[in-house]
């Protein structure tokens, strides 16, 4: 078998398309929907990944406004920032680049969004909803994921999911995703024994782990699909997955590949949340005039 590639490149671009849809019915209403990023220090990738937001939001008629604030600013700076943007009627979507310098709280952080405008959905009062299966803004990368399946006309229900990962933003939420479209989710982890016989039998794998290359064809039923979160510097210094995808591609039915799978979908969704999110704020009358 060798294993069909899921496109996230092509399937992000028909989705900004619809996005740009969107957008250009809220600004014949009078709002340009606005996300606020906030970058704190001097990450280059953090900076790679901000610049793509910006340019992103900006291409698909979106206000952007990018607040790049030193290393050394302190917790108490960067909260004001973020209650200026929770004031801010202009401003759907705010966003905090994650991950923040050390002598930053980031739940602390994160709560002083106001949850209308948290769209990467990490606000606790977001994260509760989702669990309960309340409409609200889901967290990008397993949101990403769940758009990449349906659009690939993977069927969910009764499969088995085997999630490698229990992070906050990406191993834990994309379980309770799954579950939600009545699929059998198992969890693995650093500290699961016997990896390999948990995702033999899985239907659905997603990697999440941050190990180059580490789900191998060893790892993988004939006929799984396989999604990989991974973004490692392999031993060239070339970006790979956490799945080896030249061995996974002999067993599994589908795959995503690394870059241009999971990544561009997560800077896609993180446009629908700001979108849905100016939709309400006009609804509740909440949007100022175009910017
Ligand atoms: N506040 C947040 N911080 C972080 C998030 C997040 O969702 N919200 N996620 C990651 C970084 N991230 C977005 O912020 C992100 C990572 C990767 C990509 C992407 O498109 N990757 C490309 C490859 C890019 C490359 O060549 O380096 C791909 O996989 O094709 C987009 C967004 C941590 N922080
Ligand atoms: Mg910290």
């Amino acid at each position: 078998m060798t294993a069909k590639l899921i496109d996230g490149v092509a399937i992000g671009k028909e989705l900004r398309s619809e996005i740009n849809d969107g957008v250009r019915k809220l600004l014949e209403k009078g709002c340009q929907p606005g996300l606020a990023v906030i970058l704190v220090g001097n990450n280059p990738a953090s900076h790679t990944y901000v610049r793509n937001k910006e340019k992103s939001s900006i291409e698909v008629g979106m206000k952007s406004e990018v607040i790049r604030l030193p290393e050394e600013v302190t917790e108490a700076e960067l909260l004001k920032q973020i209650e200026s943007l929770n004031a801010d009627d202009t401003i759907h979507g705010i966003l905090v680049q994650l991950p923040l310098p050390k002598h930053i709280d980031e739940d602390l952080v994160i709560q002083a969004i106001d949850p209308k405008k948290d769209v990467d959905g990490f606000h606790p009062v977001n994260v509760g909803k989702m669990l309960i299966g309340q409409q609200t803004f889901l967290p990008c990368t397993p949101y990403g994921i769940m758009e990449l399946l349906d659009r690939s006309g993977v069927d969910i229900a009764g499969k088995h999911a085997v999630v490698i990962g229990r992070s906050n933003i990406v191993g834990k939420p994309m379980g309770q995703l799954l579950l939600q479209k009545d699929a059998t989710v198992t969890y693995c982890h650093s500290k699961t024994k016997d990896l390999s016989s948990i995702t033999k039998q899985a239907d659905v794998i997603v990697a999440a782990i941050g190990k180059s290359k580490f789900i191998t064809d060893e790892h993988i039923k004939e006929g799984a699909v396989v999604i990989d979160v991974g973004m490692n510097r392999d031993e060239n210094g070339k970006l790979c997955g956490d799945v080896d995808t030249e061995k996974a591609k002999a067993v599994a039915a589908a795959i995503t590949p690394v870059p241009g799978g999971v990544g561009p979908m997560t800077i896609t969704m993180l446009l629908k949340n700001t979108l849905r999110s100016a939709e309400m704020a006009v609804t509740e009358g909440r949007c100022s005039k175009k910017a």
